[in-house]
C-alpha cells in the first residue's frame, strides 16, 4: 500500500484486494455509528416532537434578520367604511392625509386620499422605499375606489419636521 500512496510501483492484485476489504471495512463501521447516532437523537426527540432549528445565521454574522414594522402587522381592511375619519392633517399636491381610526382595532392612523392620476405611482414607489427603513412611515394598506387610490399610513404623531423647526433649533436627542 505504502508503495501505491508514494507512486512509482503498480499496485498488485493482492494489495487491491486487502485495501477494498479494509475500505468495506471502515465503510461499516461508520454506518453503525450513524444509525447508532440517529436511534440516540430519535430517543432525545421523539417523532411527535419537532427538533429545534439551530439558529439561522445570515451574512455579516447576525442571526435571523427582524421583520420590518409593517409586514409584522397584519394589514388594514381594504374598505373606506372600515376607517372613522377625525381631522385633516394636511394637503398635498395630489390630496390629502386624514386621522382615522381603524374601527375593528382602534388604531389611529393617516389615511392618504389622493386622485387617480398616474402621477401617484410615485407614491407607491416611495412607500415601498420607505417600508425598509425604520426611519421613515410605513404603509400598511392600499386599496382604490372608482375615482380615489387610499394609502394607510402609520400615523406620525410629532407632525412635521418643518412646524417642529419653526420653534428653532431641537436637541438631538429630539430626532432619536
Ligand atoms: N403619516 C403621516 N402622519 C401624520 N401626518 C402626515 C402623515 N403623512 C402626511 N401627513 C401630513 O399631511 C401633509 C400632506 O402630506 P402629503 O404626503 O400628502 O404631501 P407632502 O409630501 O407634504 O407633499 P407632496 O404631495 O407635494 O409630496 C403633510 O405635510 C403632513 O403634515
Amino acid at each position: 500500500m505504502t508503495l501505491a500512496i508514494t507512486g512509482g510501483f503498480e499496485e498488485s492484485a493482492m494489495e487491491r484486494k486487502y485495501k477494498k476489504l479494509n475500505i468495506l471495512e471502515e465503510d461499516r463501521k461508520m454506518a453503525g455509528e450513524r444509525s447508532q447516532e440517529s436511534s440516540e437523537l430519535q430517543m432525545k426527540w421523539p417523532k411527535h416532537h419537532k427538533r429545534p432549528r439551530s439558529p439561522q445565521t445570515f451574512r455579516g454574522g447576525s442571526k435571523r434578520r427582524k421583520r420590518c414594522r409593517a409586514q409584522a402587522r397584519r394589514p388594514a381592511p381594504l374598505k373606506i367604511s372600515s376607517y372613522e375619519v377625525h381631522k385633516v392633517l394636511g394637503r398635498g399636491s395630489f390630496g390629502k392625509v386624514m386621522l382615522a381610526t381603524l374601527t375593528s382595532r382602534k388604531q389611529l392612523v393617516a389615511l392618504k386620499v389622493l386622485e387617480k392620476r398616474p402621477e401617484i405611482m410615485k407614491e407607491h414607489r416611495a412607500l415601498k422605499i420607505a417600508g425598509g427603513s425604520p426611519f421613515l412611515c410605513h404603509a400598511y394598506a392600499a386599496f382604490q375606489s372608482k375615482l380615489q387610490a387610499f394609502f394607510v399610513l402609520e400615523y406620525a404623531s410629532g407632525g412635521s419636521l418643518s412646524t417642529v423647526m419653526e420653534n428653532g433649533p431641537f436637541p438631538t436627542s429630539t430626532v432619536m
